[in-house]
């Protein structure tokens, strides 16, 4: 289990404190306002911002004693996660390797994720050769292919139509239950959170206000603003 308590950083004059936790299989919704600090806590976790206080375990193992390339993690952002310049074939094939050298087991590897993420004829086109959608699924096989247990999702499918958003959305629940993934996604969508997580991290001004089921949250939101946010939605 991802277990994160009391985890704390300071950004100029704010202060984030999270508290909540992710189960292998998992898909946990980060909601909350623009700027309350759901980005923050997931580059908290990667690594990219130093935590001052709390602690970040996975499985019992400290993982703020880690240096980012070691940690069990993996991102997938709403843009810029693929090189433009390369095939699909070899934005997957960096997931195993900086220099491109795989041997045959490694890219047949490649090609078992392609196919289980249905990209398979059209690995060898660029990223600006195919849609949004095929981009994101191509971004998310190199994330598989990492072997990291931690996958966190930063509004990756926000800029997709609306039925390819929750066929992505899907493809995300399935994928962490078939590895056992622990998924953190950040989105703005109610609806979202509904079709993909099982509980739900509301951050307001940069702490963790309420972790509850979706019908928890829903029946008995913590404040007036949970309960207006989710109403708008
Ligand atoms: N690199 C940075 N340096 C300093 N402050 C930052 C940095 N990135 C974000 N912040 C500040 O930290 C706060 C939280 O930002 P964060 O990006 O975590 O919010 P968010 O909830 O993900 O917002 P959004 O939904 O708009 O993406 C904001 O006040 C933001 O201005």
């Amino acid at each position: 289990m991802l277990s994160i308590s009391e985890l704390q950083c300071q950004r100029h004059q704010q202060q984030f404190n999270y508290s909540l936790e992710v189960k292998p299989g998992e898909v946990v919704a980060l909601l909350g306002a623009s700027g309350s600090g759901k980005s923050t806590l997931l580059e908290l976790i990667s690594g990219f911002v130093p935590a001052s206080q709390g602690s970040l375990n996975w499985k019992g193992d400290d993982l703020l004693a880690l240096p980012i390339s070691q940690r069990p993690v993996t991102s997938l952002f709403q843009q810029h996660n693929l090189f433009h310049h390369l095939s699909l074939k070899q934005n997957i094939a960096l997931g195993i390797s900086q220099q491109l050298k795989l041997n045959a087991a490694q890219q047949q590897q490649v090609s078992d994720i392609a196919d289980s993420l249905g990209i398979s004829a059209i690995l060898d086109k660029r990223p600006d050769q195919v849609s949004g959608g095929q981009q994101q699924r191509a971004a998310l096989a190199r994330c598989l292919i990492r072997h990291r247990p931690i996958l966190l999702l930063d509004e990756p499918f926000s800029a997709l139509d609306p039925m390819l958003r929750l066929e992505c959305l899907e493809l995300v629940k399935q994928l962490a239950e078939q590895y056992q993934l622990a998924v953190l996604m950040v989105t703005h969508q109610w609806q979202d959170a509904l079709r993909v997580a099982q509980r739900v991290a509301f951050i307001e001004q940069g702490k963790t206000q309420q972790f509850a089921s979706l019908k928890q949250l829903e029946q008995s939101p913590a404040n007036q603003h949970i309960a207006h946010y989710l109403a708008c939605s």
